[in-house]
């Protein structure tokens, strides 16, 4: 089966980074990961990720450039991460769909909710590129160097 794109948003707003609790499936209920969804047939994907930060947060974002890098997920769907910023006027992020929590995480914050397996590589990458472009860069341990989790 050929490979099926979930996009991912690394939004961001004043140095935070933006994190969402999936309220389903119960497999992935209660752990974090950035907003965003499937991309549909003839869609693109950064059209995609606008609709569904529509559909799931209420937001009028805009997607700026994509992270280098993509994620396996469950069989055939890999994950690719977009940066994006809320327009002017845009309404604050709401957990409408798909989620029960949202948090703005600063650099000191982002380890401190227990995302989704996949997605720890994913941020991991993000942080490294937001880094360079918003300055917001992770302090202290980061999972995957030799002392944190999913190395
Ligand atoms: N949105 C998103 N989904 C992720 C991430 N990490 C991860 O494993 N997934 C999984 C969860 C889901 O199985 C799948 C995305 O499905 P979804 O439920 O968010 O997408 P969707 O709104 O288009 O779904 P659907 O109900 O229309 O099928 O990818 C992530 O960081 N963001």
């Amino acid at each position: 089966m050929s490979e099926r794109i979930v996009v991912g948003a690394a939004l961001v707003e004043d140095g935070r980074l933006l994190a969402a609790r999936r309220s389903a499936p119960a497999e992935l209920a209660g752990r974090w990961e950035l907003p965003g969804g499937k991309v549909e047939p003839g869609e693109t994907a950064d059209a995609a990720l606008a609709r569904e930060l529509r559909e799931e947060l209420g937001v009028d974002a805009e997607v700026d450039g994509r992270v280098p890098g993509e994620w396996p997920l469950r069989a055939p769907y890999v994950l690719h991460v977009w940066t994006a910023r809320l327009r002017p006027g845009s309404a604050p992020p709401e957990p409408l769909q798909d989620h029960d929590e949202l948090r703005w995480l600063g650099p000191g914050e982002i380890w401190d909710v227990p995302w989704l397996d996949q997605d720890v590589p994913a941020v991991r990458q993000t942080l490294a590129h937001l880094g360079v472009v918003e300055g917001l860069v992770p302090r202290g341990p980061v999972p995957g160097g030799p002392e944190g989790p999913g190395a």
